[in-house]
């Protein structure tokens, strides 16, 4: 059926607003519902950016572009790619953050998300479509909510991380905004202070978990694959155990992705083979402690191992090279409660005279001598002035990521980092930090964020219509990054800055797509990565539709 005006207005994928021209107004039935200027996007952007600029609070600055994205897609992509460095803290981590646990108290618009409640399994389907209105939908970011960033469980308001991780695969690598579809799993919270708010507005019910969770999340899966062929669907912060199980249960049969493992564990490779490309050293000679073993430390953990097999090591030695922190300490194997995910990198009591003693990272870093510490555990400040220093004292160029979110949970300030060790660390945060003077030398920190890419991989692998997502797939994506750092600069960063997201997220997108192709899995006519990318990507422009 023909939209009205009203509806153009009121639809954030084809409104245009003040841009709506002369012959449109007519052609839709406008005359008269907008004041008479016509702008051009330009001058929309501009209007909003000054208005922009008035707010005084992250918060106010994140709800306002909020109201834009909600309004007119267009609009808010144009700006967004025009300032994504200054947005990008904004929109997604670590304001994000906020947004996530005020929901219910701040919700206006439900931003086209589709809400899947475990206690109403017979209206998934019409939900789903309901929320899709006709749409093609090609990507799904879903979460059930149960580990948003470091900030634990949020029920249904975790929807906000399904928004904010599409937003970045639009800004970044320019996914058609109307291809995408964020949705939560509702399966309850054990976030006692929403279950006790009035205006909390999920399912007022602890977390059902076991077979139950298992079949809601299987029906999901069997659900969109059905309404949706050609899907990239990616998972985002589901609990540890979940997160994995899900992972290996779907990997090999549908085009998916879970972002805290693969995303972390392919951006944080590209890291650390920036560093090394910057320290002159080689992977297979790094000793390498991880600290919160959980979803994403051990999904950086195998993504690295993964690249000490690719470099000529055996499975054996390879395993040597890492060592596990968790709560519990250094993981032996003999350690209770350890998750599969774990269990391949623990080491023997007998490989330490005073095992029983490494029961914290002081002690871990002190009988180790690790060169590369990276931290995905939430203890804020866990690495400490003693800690870094002493692993400074053994190796030439520690590689040192803090990369706890958002900003309050972070390991370490990367300029404490940079002054404790005299410079020599090399280091990258998960969110944004300024760069740091120090004795002359400006030291520029990468975001070692997955961000960085899985908005590129995600491109890559739908525009090839790729069957799965390969371990080759993943293994392109960081090289791809990996190689961009100008390591002859001083203070340079190990990553590609932000302000480059677009350019490197093609970059990826291209390698990603050229490995599908390489190896078959590409399911169109395609036979050149980077021509089936460009057909692809969508830019921020007004369309006569
Ligand atoms: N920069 C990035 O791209 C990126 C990506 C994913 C996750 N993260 C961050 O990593 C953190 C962990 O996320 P996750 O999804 O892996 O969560 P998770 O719950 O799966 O893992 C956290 C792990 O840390 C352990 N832990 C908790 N407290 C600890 C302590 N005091 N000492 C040692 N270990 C401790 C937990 O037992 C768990 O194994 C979060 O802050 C998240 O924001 C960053
Ligand atoms: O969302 C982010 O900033 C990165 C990551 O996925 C996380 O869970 O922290
Ligand atoms: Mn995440």
């Amino acid at each position: 059926m023909e939209k009205t005006g009203q509806d153009r207005l009121n639809d954030p994928f084809l409104n245009h607003g003040t841009a709506f021209t002369e012959e449109q107004r007519k052609q839709y039935h406008l005359e008269g519902m907008l004041p008479p200027q016509e702008q051009s996007l330009e001058s929309q952007v501009r209007e909003v950016y000054l208005q922009y600029q008035e707010k005084s609070t992250n918060l106010e600055k994140r709800i306002f572009l909020m109201t834009i994205f909600n309004t007119n897609r267009v609009l808010f992509f144009k700006i967004f790619s025009e300032h994504v460095t200054e947005f990008m803290p904004i929109v997604y981590d670590p304001t994000i953050a906020e947004t996530i646990e005020n929901y219910s108290h701040l919700f206006v618009n439900p931003q086209n998300a589709a809400f899947l409640s475990i206690d109403k399994p017979d209206q998934m389907e019409a939900s789903l479509k309901n929320a899709a209105d006709g749409r093609d939908i090609k990507l799904i970011v879903v979460t059930d909510g149960e580990e948003i960033l470091g900030i634990g469980d949020w029920g249904t308001q975790g929807v906000d991380i399904s928004v904010g991780k599409l937003m970045v695969y639009t800004a970044a690598a320019g996914v058609d905004p109307a291809c995408v579809l964020p949705v939560v799993l509702d399966v309850g919270t054990n976030n006692e202070k929403l279950l006790k708010d009035d205006l909390y507005l999920g399912n007022k019910h602890s977390r059902v978990n076991g077979d139950k969770y298992y079949q809601f999340v299987d029906q999901f899966v069997q659900c969109v694959e059905k309404l949706f062929p050609g899907l990239y669907l990616h998972f985002e912060d589901f609990g540890r155990d979940n997160a994995d199980n899900i992972l290996k249960k779907y990997r090999e049969h549908i085009l998916t992705f879970n972002d805290d493992i693969q995303g972390t564990g392919i951006i944080v490779l590209a890291g650390i083979l920036g560093a090394l490309k910057i320290s002159g050293q080689k992977l297979t000679e790094q000793k390498y402690v991880c600290f919160g073993a959980g979803t994403a430390g051990t999904g950086i953990v195998e993504q690295v191992y993964s690249e000490m097999l690719q470099a000529g090591l055996k499975p054996e030695e390879a395993r040597q090279h890492f060592y596990l922190v968790d709560k519990q300490g250094l993981l032996f194997d003999d350690t209770p409660d350890l998750t599969p995910a774990q269990k391949p990198f623990v080491r023997k009591r007998s490989e330490f005279a005073n095992a029983d003693q490494l029961k914290d990272l002081k002690s871990v870093v002190q009988a180790v001598h690790p060169d590369i510490l990276v931290g995905t555990s939430t203890r804020s400040g866990a690495f400490t002035q003693d800690i870094v220093t002493e692993m400074a004292e053994h190796t030439e160029r520690p590689i040192i990521f803090p990369l706890s979110n958002p900003t309050q949970l972070a390991e370490a300030k990367a300029q404490d980092l940079i002054e404790w060790t005299k410079g020599k660390a090399l280091v990258a945060t998960g969110i944004p930090a300024d760069p740091v003077d120090y004795q002359g030398v400006k030291y520029e920190i990468g975001q070692a964020n997955n961000a960085l890419v899985y908005p590129g991989l995600g491109l890559g692998a739908l525009a090839v219509n790729a069957k799965v997502l390969s371990d080759e797939m993943i293994s392109v994506a960081a090289h791809s990054l990996g190689g961009i750092v100008d390591s002859t600069k001083p203070g340079a960063a190990v990553l590609p800055p932000v302000e480059k997201l677009n350019i490197f997220s093609q970059t990826v997108a291209h390698a990603v797509a050229n490995q599908a192709i390489k190896d078959h899995l590409n399911q169109n006519e395609y036979d050149d990565g980077k021509q089936a990318v460009e057909a692809l990507r969508w830019a921020p422009e007004y369309k006569n539709e």
